[in-house]
């Protein structure tokens, strides 16, 4: 049985430290992911799946309901009902708002008696700000990110928090800039980690010069901004996933786009009652990756997902390598984003390896690099998966935590600062494999591993649910043999 760790090599530069400090994550709750390799029998004519909504734009189009002259009746079709969106609901509760799952789609209502959620409690802390909501996002640092933003767009006074694990994410990259506009939020625990309280909102115009590439730290300032009525400038590093760009120009904002400067007028929008959420591309992928291990089928299509360039890295970085990947039916949503048909045929025979190193490529697959690195670990050639520093401060260590992974089933990966080298060739073999509770790591897992003969157990795989709960479903629709087991 492969050992979780073993065969990962240190690369020199990994001594480089990031800053974020090391912390252990808790032993698994979630149940076991059971993978038999091959694909089922009957399952290799043409075959069509669909993915859950699209994360980034469920927590956007969830948090517009906070917007100032937003319906008092929002809803949002197709959201994503994995947890870490259902982690924002309970802060959206404790603000006033009810938010109804109507069949798979959410309808938040305004004006509802808020229901405080309980306190965490925190080793630095005996009291909390009093008459002020206590709003928790458990493992999302999306909701909390984009929640601050809001909160300090519309002077809503409140604490936010997270589990152990978001608590040790680095928050400054949204504060700092919240700062310069004026914002008065305060840590409560640690400097530069969750709890923060938000006292008093964004209130001088300005230019603000965003150090790192994270989508959610541009997406916090602008909706503070677009909250606040606020005219600001927001000049940023790399053009990562442009969703609340695109919602807020779809609610008829005033931005507009120089290169990698935002000019936001601060002036009015309308946010519409209903919107639509396509597909997760993000998600796509793993089916998508599966067909492609297999390489035995004739086609597989994925359709409503979400064509926004800036999310489309992971098929964009195996067409270019040479995957038989294509859009199809491209249309656009009422949310201003592109979907359409994503098609795969054929296999990987004739690619040689994959190469990331443009940071906005880097960018454009950020949370599908465990994926890319388990197919790179099928290629023949070596892999180089670069720019991607911020892996580090995602759930776990995701260059430690994807190397360790990919390294259980015997691939040979090495670690630098930035990035990883997967060295193709290697023997692969079915076993036990960690996920270390991150379920990005669990599902790159599980789909390596339905390519591969014989069984192989993803120690604490059911941490799917966070983003996509019918991950076992979707990859048996395509002829994965794999289900759920509590009893390992
Ligand atoms: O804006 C978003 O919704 C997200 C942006 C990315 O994080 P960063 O912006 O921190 O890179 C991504 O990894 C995360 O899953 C969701
Ligand atoms: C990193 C992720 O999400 P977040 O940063 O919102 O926790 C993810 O979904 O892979």
């Amino acid at each position: 049985m492969p050992e979780a760790g073993k065969g990962v090599r240190e690369a020199p530069r990994e001594t480089v430290h990031d800053g974020a400090g090391e912390f252990d994550r808790p032993a698994t709750q979630a149940a076991h992911l059971v993978v038999d390799g091959g694909r089922a029998a009957g399952s290799r004519g043409p075959r069509v799946v669909t993915v859950p909504g699209d994360k980034s734009v469920s927590h956007r189009a969830l948090l517009a309901a906070l917007l100032p002259g937003a319906p008092a009746h929002l809803t949002v079709r197709n959201a994503n009902l994995g947890g870490a969106v259902r982690a924002l609901l309970p802060a959206l509760h404790a603000l006033g708002l009810r938010v109804d799952d109507d069949g798979g789609t959410l309808v938040v209502r305004r004006g509802a008696a808020p229901v405080p959620q309980q306190v965490r409690e925190h080793p630095h802390r005996v009291s909390w700000p009093a008459d002020v909501p206590y709003l928790e996002t458990g493992g999302s640092s999306a909701a909390a990110r984009l929640l601050i933003g809001i909160l300090a767009g519309t002077g809503t006074r409140a604490v936010v928090d997270g589990d152990e694990v978001l608590r040790h994410r680095p928050m400054a990259w949204i504060v700092d800039p919240l700062r310069q506009l004026g914002a008065d939020i305060a840590y409560l625990g640690e400097d530069g980690r969750l709890p923060v309280v938000v006292r008093a909102p964004v209130c001088r115009p300005g230019t603000v010069e965003l150090t790192v590439g994270s989508a959610q730290a541009r997406s916090a300032v602008l909706l503070a901004v677009a909250a606040a009525g606020l005219a600001a400038t927001v000049r940023h590093p790399v053009r990562s996933r442009d969703h609340t760009e695109r919602m807020l120009a779809a609610f008829g904002g005033g931005l507009s786009e120089h290169g990698l400067t935002l000019i936001w007028d601060g002036g009015p929008y309308t946010v519409p009652p209903v919107i639509d959420v396509p597909a997760d591309p993000s998600l796509a992928a793993y089916p998508v990756a599966a067909h492609l291990l297999w390489g035995d089928g004739s086609e597989l299509r994925v359709p409503g997902v979400g064509l926004n360039p800036t999310r489309l890295g992971f098929f964009e970085v195996l067409r270019r390598a040479g995957a038989g990947i294509s859009y199809e039916d491209e249309r656009s949503t009422s949310g201003g984003e592109p979907t359409g048909t994503v098609v795969a045929r054929g296999g990987l025979a004739g690619l040689e390896s994959v190469r990331v190193d443009e940071p906005a490529v880097l960018h454009a697959l950020i949370d599908e690099v465990p994926l890319l690195a388990a197919v790179a670990a099928r290629l023949p050639g070596t892999s180089w998966i670069g720019c991607a520093e911020e892996l580090r401060f995602k759930e776990t260590d995701r260059l430690t935590t994807t190397a360790r992974m990919v390294a259980a089933f015997g691939a040979r990966v090495e670690v630098a600062a930035d990035g990883l080298t997967v060295t193709g060739g290697a023997p692969l073999r079915a076993g036990t494999v960690p996920s270390f509770e991150d379920h990005r790591i669990a599902m790159a897992a599980a789909t390596l591993a339905t390519s591969l003969p014989g069984r192989t157990t993803v120690h604490g795989g059911a941490c799917h649910h966070t983003s996509f709960p019918d991950f076992a479903d979707v990859q048996r629709a395509v002829g994965a043999r794999i289900v759920e087991d509590s009893q390992q």
